[in-house]
């Protein structure tokens, strides 16, 4: 084990070794032998468990397999006896009500937007962190939300017409949602507290007052005229910004010069669908931005709009209560969860008896050591104030898998000191033996369930994969307008609502993949809300502060006691799954437009993957439009062409033709960027082609559809080659 640093059992890469004995152990009371010890104990223990939870996906598989090469068309009643015979359906507990605890408001109580951010991108993953405010305006004005045709186009400098239709939007938003008694927030010249009420002054000199004068919770400056004004509604605040000097609050006659919403209650720091970590290197980056958010001490340099400056967590948010006595504190950060990876992968940052060690039971250890920073307080901007650290498991397969993750949260409170419960899980709902099973599932860590969640993007993979044999799946497009999808998404809150989760963890909804169609993302939106969820994810800070608009529209809380009284498992549709089957065969034309769209996606997101280590980009699809393209999009993509492979479809010579076609365009559409490493002329050479590739071509033998292995494997070739 050349190069490594031996430790018992264990062998650790030395930038790993000497990150948690010099940066993560001082301050959390461990003592580097102990710690060590304590994780060869974990893993000796739970490697052979994750090993055999990972046969056991395989002979499930394997058994589906078997079953649709002898079948003809699926007939549920027989195909859920089958399921239940082999074990992938399981017994469903009568009742389960989870009991977890000491869960913060942002999870537990409050309702409002989810953000993603790969966590080994620490500028993106310090505007995440400072995404629990964002300002309304630049939100409206940077955004089709507002026409950016004709005359309110952006343009390059400010465009006056533009800014007044975002003034116009925000004001008629101030008029729905803290409504005046008389008149509306456009008639205000200006704003005072009086007797710790808000009062206003209109241009005609009537003086008026809220509405719901409750709502006016704090303010800066002088009571009479204040610097910024703080509301709250749904338990979401919005503050008004005034400044007269500034070219906004110049212009108007209130002097208000932006709206700042409380957006991203919660950012999930990712090491999982939009990270590419392959090796010792890469996880000690990942692990040092999660200290650095847990000591609240992670910055950056950067130079934007020609001004170098350095990012930080932004401090709470300090405001005179409206009563002119004492004072109200706001969280100034988003409450931070960290997505670890799932059981799946290995990774020789660590070796155990010589092997690479599960990835999903480092990240425990190592995510929770360094939690403990926020737990003892020793940074001075502290994450949970009730003591908990929110890690949430994807891709887990059914209840026993959920027991599994439990267990290992478990060993690891134990190990490092934390008291029992103090991880909680966010159980992500992306595979279909999860979906089958959510009750049972729930149960297996009723004690720390902080939320559920449908991660649409990953489900649709499983989806394709597990039913790869059963037949030719329907376009890509249309999948979503199956059954399947509606009664998955519907039984997961169903579900959570009968397990308590109301008021004790979030119910959440998936990611929106298109970051620059914001409009459209307001019109659909609200449906997750509608539904039940109590959050949903945004790719971006800015669609935070568009989503959280939706929480005002809706009191999700208010829709709970109707959904949770409904009987329904959607089991039949969930088990349908959606096959072109009898549709109509799309045509010549259609099939070679959807197998370009789809290579096109691979050959965007993997080069960039595979050549540069970037594990989340905004790809721009055929016609143009930037997709938000991870490992789950990816592991869609390229299940879906291999499905049609398999069913003849499309042919392998179509699907290289494509491949080639596809490479070029997608070098050309990257011109632009000096560090990107075209694919042509060399494919044949070009690694990341080849990944692409062997994620199609190989695609029906890679566990459960999962990309990471090909992924990781051509990126450490990338990486040797690079370093040659
Ligand atoms: C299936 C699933 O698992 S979904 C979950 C995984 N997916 C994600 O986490 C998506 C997260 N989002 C992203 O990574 C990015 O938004 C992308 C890749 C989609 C688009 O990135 P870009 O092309 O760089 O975006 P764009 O140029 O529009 O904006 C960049 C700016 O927005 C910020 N930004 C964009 N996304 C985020 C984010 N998720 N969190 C924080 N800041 C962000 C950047 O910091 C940058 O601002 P800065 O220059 O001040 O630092
Ligand atoms: O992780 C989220 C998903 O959609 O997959
Ligand atoms: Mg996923």
């Amino acid at each position: 084990m050349q190069g490594y640093t031996a430790l018992g059992r264990l062998h650790v890469a030395p930038i790993l070794h000497t990150f948690i004995n010099e940066q993560v152990l001082p301050g959390t009371g461990l003592q580097p032998a102990r710690f060590w010890q304590a994780f060869e104990t974990l893993l000796v223990e739970l490697t052979p468990q994750n090993k055999q939870l990972l046969a056991t996906r395989d002979t499930l598989q394997a058994r589906i397999d078997e079953y649709h090469q002898h079948q003809g068309s699926l007939e549920p009643q027989q195909y859920q006896a089958f399921l239940r015979q082999i074990g992938y359906l399981t017994e469903q507990p009568e009742q389960v009500t989870v009991t977890t605890t000491n869960v913060d408001p942002e999870i537990a109580s409050l309702a409002g937007p989810q953000l993603v951010v790969p966590i080994n991108n620490a500028r993106y993953a310090l505007n995440a962190v400072n995404a629990r405010w964002g300002s309304l305006y630049d939100a409206f004005y940077g955004t089709d939300v507002i026409s950016q045709q004709g005359s309110l186009a952006p343009g390059a400098q400010y465009n006056r017409e533009r800014g007044e239709a975002v003034i116009t939007k925000a004001k008629q938003w101030l008029d729905e949602v803290f409504p005046l008694t008389a008149s509306r927030h456009d008639q205000v010249t200006a704003y005072a507290i009086r007797g710790g009420a808000l009062i206003v002054k209109l241009a005609d000199s009537r003086i008026d007052s809220l509405r719901n004068p409750a709502a006016l919770k704090g303010f800066t400056g002088d009571a009479a005229q204040p610097d910024t004004l703080v509301f709250s509604h749904n338990g979401l605040h919005a503050e008004l910004q005034f400044d007269r000097r500034s070219a906004t609050g110049k212009a108007d006659q209130a002097g208000l010069s932006d709206i700042l919403l409380e957006s991203a209650l919660t950012t999930i720091m990712d090491c999982e669908d939009s990270v590419a970590a392959v090796d010792a290197a890469d996880k000690t980056r990942v692990y040092q931005n999660w200290l650095g958010l847990m000591q609240g001490t992670l910055q950056v340099e950067l130079t934007k709009q020609g001004r170098r400056h350095v990012r930080k967590m932004n401090p709470d948010r300090v405001y005179t209560l409206a009563s002119g006595e004492g004072e109200l504190t706001l969280p100034g950060r988003s409450l931070m969860f960290v997505r670890n990876v799932g059981h799946l992968m290995q990774n020789d940052a660590m070796l155990l008896d010589g092997e690479p060690v599960y990835e999903g039971l480092m990240d425990g250890m190592i995510t929770a050591t360094i939690a403990l920073h926020d737990i003892k307080g020793n940074g001075a901007l502290g994450n949970s104030r009730t003591g908990s650290v929110y890690i949430v498991k994807p891709k887990m397969h059914g209840p026993e898998e959920v027991a599994f993750a439990n267990t290992l949260f478990n060993r690891i409170e134990t190990l490092i000191g934390l008291p029992a419960n103090t991880l909680k899980m966010g159980v992500m709902d992306e595979e279909r033996r999860t979906s089958v099973n959510l009750k049972a599932c729930i149960a297996n860590a009723a004690s720390r369930v902080a939320f559920i969640n449908t991660g649409f993007l990953d489900r649709t993979g499983d989806e394709i994969h597990t039913s790869m044999l059963a037949g030719a799946f329907a376009p890509k497009a249309e999948l979503k307008n199956r059954p399947w999808i509606t009664a998955y998404e519907k039984a997961n809150v169903v579900t959570g609502l009968q397990c308590g989760l109301s008021g004790k963890a979030q119910i959440g909804k998936g990611m929106w993949p298109i970051p620059d169609q914001m409009q459209a993302m307001m019109e659909a939106k609200i449906g997750h809300l509608q539904a039940g969820a109590n959050t949903a994810w945004v790719p971006s800070p800015t669609a935070a502060t568009l989503h959280a608009l939706h929480y005002h529209q809706t009191d999700v809380f208010s829709l709970h006691p109707a959904l949770r009284s409904q009987a329904y498992d959607g089991l039949t549709d969930i088990l349908t799954p959606p096959l072109l089957g009898n549709a109509p065969m799309p045509d010549a034309q259609a099939i070679s437009r959807e197998l370009d769209n789809n290579v096109q996606g691979i050959l965007g997101y993997v080069v960039r993957w595979v050549h540069q280590g970037i594990g989340c980009s905004k790809v721009p699809d055929i016609n143009n439009v930037g997709l938000m393209e991870d490992r789950a999009t990816l592991r869609i993509s390229s299940q879906h062409i291999a499905n049609w492979l398999v069913h003849e479809v499309v042919t392998r010579d179509q699907v290289e033709q494509s491949l080639a076609a596809m490479a070029a365009l997608v070098d050309k559409q990257n011109a632009h960027d000096p560090d990107y490493l075209a694919m042509t002329p060399d494919l044949a050479n070009s690694i990341g082609f080849n990944a692409a590739c062997d994620l199609i071509f190989e695609g029906t033998t890679q566990p459960n559809g999962y990309t990471e292995p090909l992924l990781h494997a051509r990126r450490r070739q990338m990486k040797a080659k690079l370093n040659a």
